[in-house]
């Protein structure tokens, strides 16, 4: 049964789910030169995977503005993402409220496999569809964008999470700002995660370093479109930033041994592949043997959405 409670201009929906897919950029290049949030972000190609974070709300009457999040599943480190988000609705509704926010995550964070961006991304849905809020979809992608690029856990992730596919992100910027083209796919991904890297540890000390490459990748996988040419372009992205530890170089001889190429995930000590459905399993007896976490999964094409 929903409950609407009706205040001020808002209709209160009570409760509200949502979910946004993780996302893995196999080579990207940052464009963080302009001043507003929304103009930052990246270029670059990478896809969008079943697996993400599922959000739900539930809101109840306060004398204050008020909080509460619980993860479940693969736990983070911090909240500072959904605390962005929450702050920002808080400022759009003025009403006082209390949110009990939930995220469950089948991606573990800090991999490369888009957390964050699908974090503040599902908040952003599901904040929208319980407050009653009405904002435009573009609108709730931008929230969720600048929560991002305030927090230095991403630059197009959620650009990318928004639409959902396999994607060339042609031009920078949030939703409405950004846009890409999608390449149609019906590989499997299986991603294999040793360790994690912070996004924003990479973002403030490295991005300068590393600017060349990924606009001259984006080019030339516009005119090939080519799934194959992605998984070498990424590996020549993670060669040229130096991310690739002896233990990710195993993994990828491996992988070339038995015929399979391989891109890096940005940014984690994260090893991925695609390939058709008849070989996922050869695949994953390969990855099995690695002390590691093995993800199979496929290219969720529809994007963050309320459930
Ligand atoms: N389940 C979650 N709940 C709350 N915040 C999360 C969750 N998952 C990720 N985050 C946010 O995202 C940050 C990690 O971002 P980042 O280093 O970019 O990792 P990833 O590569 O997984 O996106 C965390 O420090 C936290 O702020
Ligand atoms: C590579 C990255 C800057 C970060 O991605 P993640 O570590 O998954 O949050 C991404 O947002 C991009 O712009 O392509």
């Amino acid at each position: 049964m929903i409950i609407f409670i009706f205040s001020g201009k808002f209709k209160l929906n009570m409760q509200a789910v949502a979910f946004a897919p993780g996302h893995i950029t196999g080579f990207f290049k940052a464009e963080v030169g302009p001043k507003d949030p929304e103009h930052k972000g990246s270029i670059g190609a990478g896809f969008c995977i079943k697996e993400g974070v599922t959000t739900k709300v539930k809101i109840t009457s306060s004398d204050r503005p008020e909080f509460k999040i619980t993860v479940s599943g693969y736990k983070s480190d911090n909240t500072q993402v959904s605390e962005f988000v929450v702050r920002e609705f808080f400022k759009i509704v003025k009403e006082n409220y209390f949110l009990d926010i939930e995220h469950k995550t089948t991606i573990p964070v800090g991999y490369g496999l888009g957390s964050s961006g699908a974090v503040a991304l599902s908040l952003a849905f599901a904040l929208n569809k319980a407050l009653g809020t009405n904002l435009s979809r573009t609108k709730i992608g931008q929230i969720a964008h600048n929560a991002e690029i305030h927090c230095k856990t991403g630059l197009g992730t959620v650009l990318s999470s928004y639409h959902g596919g396999f994607e060339i992100r042609t031009k920078h910027g949030a939703p409405g700002i950004g846009s890409l083209q999608k390449i149609h796919t019906d590989y499997s991904a299986i991603v294999i995660c040793f360790s994690p890297i912070s996004t924003k540890q990479f973002i403030k000390s490295e991005l300068s370093k590393i600017n060349g490459l990924g606009g001259k990748m984006v080019t030339r996988l516009l005119e090939s479109r080519d799934q194959m040419e992605f998984l070498d372009m990424s590996l020549e992205f993670a060669k040229y930033v130096h991310v690739i530890t002896p233990k990710m170089q195993q993994v990828i001889d491996d992988l070339a041994h038995h015929g399979f190429k391989s891109g890096v995930a940005m940014f984690g000590e994260t090893i991925f592949t695609l390939v058709p459905k008849s070989k996922e399993s050869q695949v994953v007896r390969i990855l099995e043997k690695y002390n590691a976490m093995v993800i199979k999964t496929e290219i969720d094409k529809s994007g963050a959405r309320v459930s």
